[in-house]
Parts: C-alpha cells; structure tokens; sequence
C-alpha cells in the first residue's frame, strides 16, 4: 500500500500554492523547502521523494518515468502534449492564455508577426481562426515584441492583467483559461494505482472544502 512515491514539484510561482495543498491533504512536504538549494528532498516516513524541477520540465520528468506524479500548469500541458495522464484540476494559479497587442494594431494584415513562449498552442489557435501567421519564439517578457515592433500581437499569460497595461497593451482575445494539474506516469499508474488513488481522492476532499 505504501508504495514509494516520485514527485516532481514546479519551482517559482506555483510551488507554494501546490505545497499547501499537499499539506493540507494530509502529505506535509514543506518542510525546508524554502531555504533549501537542493532539488532533491527525501521525506522517509511519508516514502516520498520531491524533485524541485522548472515548472516547463516537469511533464518531461513525468513522461520518462522519472517522476510518478508532477503538478505542470495547463498552458504547459497544452504547449507540449505528452504521453501523460492528466487526472485532476488542482485549481490553483489561475491564469488564462490571450492574444493581445498595441490598441491600434492593424488587423487583417497578411502573415502578422505572433511573439509567443507557447509556439504550439498559439500556431493551433490561428489555424482554427483561419489566420496565417509567423510565430516569432521567446523565452519572457514577450510583451516588449509589440512595443519594439518585434511583433504585431503575442499570445502570453494574462493573470492580474498588469504587465498589459502597464506596457499600454490591449486583450484582444482569451484562448483558453488555465490552472494547475496533477499528472501522472502511465506506467506508475498501473503499479502504484493503490498509493496514487489515495492521493488524487485526499487532494479532492482539499479542494472541493476549499470550493465551498
Ligand atoms: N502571471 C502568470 N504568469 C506566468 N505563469 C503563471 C501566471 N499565473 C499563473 N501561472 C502559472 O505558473 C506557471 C509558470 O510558473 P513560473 O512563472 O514560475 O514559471 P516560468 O514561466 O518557467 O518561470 P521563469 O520566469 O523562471 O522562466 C505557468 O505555467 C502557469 O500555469
Ligand atoms: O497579468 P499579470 O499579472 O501581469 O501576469 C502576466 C505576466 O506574468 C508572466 O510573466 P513573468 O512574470 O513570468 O515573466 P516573463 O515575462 O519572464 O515570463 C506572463 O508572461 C506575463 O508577462
């Protein structure tokens, strides 16, 4: 029953919220994680061990095996389509994924430049519109493209919505919302269904009392 567990947690901005929710189902693993530079935590009476992995790179621990289980934002999830399974909505860091640009960017432009860190889901997005476009590939502040003329419009994270506008960038359309999901190696699953069913049924209990 208490099988060993892989887990392979996001670094940065995710990772607080996912640790409180593990704590609070009942699994206390941040302990040291604060101050801690080590990336491998070893917790021997619960039988877990965490990978502290870049929030992009978990689905590839997971994947391969290397992790059993992960926590990867759905924007990630979208942009990379593994061979993983996706088997709750964790809830936490809310965001959504939208096309935005200078006010008075000019539409209907032939081939307009798209700055984006999510090459894929923004190429699926125009191809349903009906849109053609070039993906012009970045690893952050993507919302300097419009403003140097790098790009006519990007497709980023919108959350508080204050890097918009504060860069005098306007929304012109959401894509699709976003949160963060457990996911889990189709192969752990199989051998270690009993010890990761009680976890997916523990996280739920959190979040469905934290929904009322
Ligand atoms: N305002 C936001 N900006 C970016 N990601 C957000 C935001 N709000 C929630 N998220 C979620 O957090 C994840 C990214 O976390 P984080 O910013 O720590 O990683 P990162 O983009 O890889 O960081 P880094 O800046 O270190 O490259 C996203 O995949 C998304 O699911
Ligand atoms: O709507 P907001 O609350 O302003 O959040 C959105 C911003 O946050 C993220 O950038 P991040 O801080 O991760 O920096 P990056 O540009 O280096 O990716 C995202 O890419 C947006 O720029």
């Amino acid at each position: 029953m208490n099988e060993s567990l892989t887990i392979a947690m996001p670094k940065g901005r995710i990772f607080e919220e996912a640790a409180e929710l593990m704590k609070a189902a009942g699994y206390d693993l941040l302990e040291n994680m604060e101050e801690t530079r080590k990336l491998i935590l070893q917790f021997p009476d619960q039988n877990i061990q965490i990978m502290m992995a870049k929030p992009m790179d978990v689905v590839t621990y997971v994947e391969h095996g290397a992790a059993d289980i992960g926590i990867a934002g759905k924007d990630v999830l979208l942009e990379q389509d593994r061979d993983v399974y996706e088997v709750l909505d964790l809830g936490i860091s809310p965001c959504y994924l939208a096309v935005a640009g200078l006010p008075d960017t000019q539409m209907g432009k032939i081939a307009p430049k798209i700055a984006t860190k999510y090459p894929q889901i923004a190429s699926d997005y125009f191809r349903e519109q009906g849109e053609q476009i070039e993906i012009i590939s970045l690893n952050g502040s993507i919302e300097l493209a419009p403003l140097i003329g790098l790009a006519d419009r990007i497709v980023d994270i919108v959350s508080t919505g204050r890097t918009l506008k504060e860069n005098g960038l306007v929304e012109y359309e959401k894509i699709v919302d976003v949160t963060s999901r457990l996911i889990v190696n189709p192969v752990s699953y199989r051998l270690k269904s009993a010890r990761i069913d009680e976890m997916v049924r523990s996280l739920s209990r959190v979040i469905e009392e934290n929904a009322v």
